[in-house]
């Protein structure tokens, strides 16, 4: 039977070494939807992504994406099913910002990019506001440009699933909103992304649904059992918050009594 369930996680353990790290985690994404993953630095939210990307291997539990089994899609079929954007990319080669994103077409053209292709790479660029950096040496844009490239690399490929480590960290508040809105866009197409992120009220300002990690376990922010959301965040975050109403929205801030 299809389900709308795009990647189920079902009672993963791992650890590195003898260092738990998830404990019986349970979390379905749904198709199309745009889902956040946020959580304090060393929770394990990048090890989640490793281990659905294929970057780390599960003992236990079972992950599947679009109904198969990880552990039994190659490589190609998984770049196929899933675009990936890690948290740092390192620039080697001074090689122009256009022909970086191509390379997220290899999985489809080898080395022979076609009329299509080269389309698909400019589309991609303007759609993040950056078509102005196309024929730019990757390797001499800002951390947040190269971000934006980066991004649009993973845009080109296509793929029915995104997953984005972090994809705001360097970029202004402009490039920011500009990001989470094309992202909205991309879900409201049919896509499922799934972004990691840091930012509470940027993440619930766009997302469809958003989880927390805390003590090696995925919370789902709408069926906190905490009083409220604020303490929600308290208990994430360890330390309180306000909640501000802002347009039939709430925004919450960390209290400064001072
Ligand atoms: N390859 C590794 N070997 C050993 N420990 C690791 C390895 N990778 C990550 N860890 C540890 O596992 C924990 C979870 O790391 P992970 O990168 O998943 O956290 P994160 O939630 O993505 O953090 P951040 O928000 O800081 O990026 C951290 O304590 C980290 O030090």
């Amino acid at each position: 039977m299809k389900t709308s369930v795009a990647i189920s996680v079902k009672k993963v353990d791992f650890s590195y070494g003898s260092t738990k790290i998830l404990d019986q985690v349970d979390v379905d994404i749904q198709k199309g939807q745009f889902t956040v993953l946020l959580g304090r630095n060393g929770c394990g939210k990048s090890t989640i992504f490793g281990l659905i990307t294929g970057l780390e291997q599960y003992k236990t539990g079972s992950i599947k994406i679009l109904d198969k089994e990880r552990k039994k899609l190659s490589f190609a079929q998984c770049s196929k099913i899933m675009g990936f954007m890690p948290q740092s990319h390192k620039p080697i080669f001074p090689f122009k910002v256009k022909e970086v994103v191509l390379t997220g077409r290899a999985a489809f053209s080898g080395f022979s990019p076609s009329a299509a292709d080269k389309k698909l790479v400019l589309e991609a660029l303007e759609e993040l506001g950056i078509g102005h950096l196309a024929d730019r040496p990757y390797s001499d844009l800002s951390g947040g440009e190269q971000q934006l490239v980066m991004i649009a690399r993973v845009m080109v490929q296509q793929p029915p699933i995104i997953l984005l480590d972090e994809p705001t960290n360097h970029l202004d508040v402009y490039y920011q909103t500009y990001v989470m809105q094309s992202l909205r866009r991309m879900c409201d197409k049919g896509m499922t992304v799934i972004a990691i992120m840091h930012d509470p009220n940027l993440a619930l300002s766009y997302a469809d649904k958003a989880y927390f990690m805390k003590d090696r376990k995925i919370l789902d922010f709408e069926q906190t059992e905490s009083s409220n959301q604020a303490a929600f965040l308290e208990y994430i975050y360890n330390i309180p918050f306000n909640e501000i109403p802002n347009s039939g929205k709430s925004y919450y801030l960390p209290k400064n009594d001072k």
